[in-house]
């Protein structure tokens, strides 16, 4: 069964044309239309049930509120801070990203401009464009032996730190999520940010912005820092405070930048960019052959794949995350559907049923062997338990409200179940195909 009927896709940027073909195969029409203005895109919106995106097209709350039967926002690419997440999932939009097609594109490079800064590539290359053979004003410094604070370890800084860790470099770093056991594991050894300051010679954030990671570098990480701190930013402008490195580079206690990305893109104040110590790509860290192939055939796949029913991929809408899988939405709807709320689907579900004063848990357990999963419904001061699971490819229910079936019940079709008064089984009634 189709989750949500797609029809009509805008690809409103660069997205490798394997995307569009997908969808058209599996006979989704698409359309193609690169640099709209936010006019444009609230004009044309209304006519498309998905959306597909990179990082430039800003997918604000008035484009949603527009996008009548919108259904879908696909980010071809990891960072959804382009897409209003929360107006989307009040809407009942799905929100989802391919967050691995780019994770080796990205890493590799902030490691050319780990070696860049290093090295001083870029503007050596600018001075031989000029005519100049100026061996002596470019001494660089080996990475060999250095310490690389990397702040952020999920995919890219895992790939950034094994690869560094072949040029020599000593790799420490800092992550709220991944346990020190699984980066140590890796080779790199966590510490609080106040002990990492102190020891790197260079730094590469790895995170996402979000108000804990938004000014992560700023005046007093900087003061905390080595004098002559290199630091490299592939993720999101705004992680490093650019203020506050400008000041740090004026002031030598950073001795250089690698950055890709800007707070403002392209950024109108060049000041960063024109800085002697600066390097600079236009946000080119997904631009690769392979990870835009990779990006726009998942966005594609799983676009694909929600439509008809069969999976639901890279959903980041909040609802969705923390009802860890589809199963307190799922079980949400199935309560809503018949009640005053507008419109129950899998992304509103929860905040719907947060209105109504239905509470949801969830929990996975493995039993004989055999993973069972274990809902709780809490309606009106009432309690419903239900233990279910998989059973060669057919959902089954095991328990209900704490009496168990003497046979796995297949949930398929209609369903009646009774109790008698004085028996502490459960009876079970089918009552013809759904
Ligand atoms: O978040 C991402 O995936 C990267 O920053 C790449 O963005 P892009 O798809 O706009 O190049």
């Amino acid at each position: 069964m189709a989750l949500v009927s797609v029809k009509r896709v805008l690809i409103s940027e660069s997205v490798d044309p394997c995307c569009k073909t997908i969808l058209q195969e599996n006979g989704i029409e698409v359309t193609e239309k690169q640099q709209m203005t936010k006019e444009e895109l609230i004009a044309e919106i209304q006519n498309y049930d998905g959306l597909v995106v990179r990082s430039a097209t800003k997918v604000t709350s008035d484009v949603i509120n527009a996008g009548s039967n919108l259904k879908i926002i696909g980010r071809a690419g990891t960072g959804v801070d382009n897409v209003d997440v929360d107006a989307a999932t009040k809407r009942g939009i799905i929100v989802m990203n391919t967050p691995s097609g780019n994770t080796i594109s990205a890493a590799e490079l902030t490691c050319a401009l780990l070696m860049s800064l290093s090295r001083h590539i870029p503007q050596a290359v600018m001075s031989m464009k000029d005519g100049k053979w100026d061996r002596k004003k470019f001494m660089g410094a080996e990475l060999y032996g250095k310490v690389l604070g990397i702040v952020g370890l999920g995919r890219i800084g895992k790939e950034v730190a094994t690869r560094m860790q072949s040029f020599g470099m000593t790799t420490i770093g800092y992550d709220p999520i991944t346990p020190p056991e699984v980066s140590a594991s890796w080779g790199v050894e966590q510490m609080s940010l106040e002990e990492l300051w102190p020891q790197c010679d260079y730094i590469t954030v790895h995170t996402p912005l979000m108000p804990s990671t938004t000014g992560l570098l700023n005046d007093a990480s900087f003061a905390k820092c080595k004098k002559g701190v290199k630091v490299v930013n592939c993720a999101r402008g705004g992680i490093i405070d650019e203020a506050a490195l400008l000041r740090a580079l004026e002031s030598g206690q950073c001795g250089g930048a690698g950055l890709d990305v800007f707070v403002e893109e392209p950024p109108k104040d060049r000041v960063l960019v024109n800085h002697p110590n600066v390097i600079s790509c236009p946000h080119l860290g997904a631009s690769t052959k392979e990870a835009q192939a990779r990006c726009g055939r998942d966005i594609a796949l799983q676009i694909v794949d929600m439509a008809t029913g069969k999976a639901l991929v890279g959903a980041v809408s909040h609802s969705l995350k923390k009802s860890s899988g589809f199963l307190s939405s799922a079980a949400v709807v199935g309560l809503l559907t018949e009640g005053p709320q507008k419109g129950p689907n899998l992304v509103n579900a929860l905040p719907l049923a947060a209105e109504t004063g239905i509470t949801v848990q969830t929990d996975h357990k493995d039993s004989n062997e055999r993973e069972v999963c274990v809902l709780e419904v809490s309606v009106n001061g009432s309690s419903y338990t239900a233990v279910g699971s998989v059973q060669a490819g057919v959902p089954v229910l095991l328990e209900l409200n704490g009496s168990v079936f003497r046979q796995p019940v297949p949930l398929t079709g209609h369903l009646l179940f009774f109790k008698a008064s004085n028996s502490t089984e459960l009876l079970l009634s089918v009552t013809g195909k759904g």
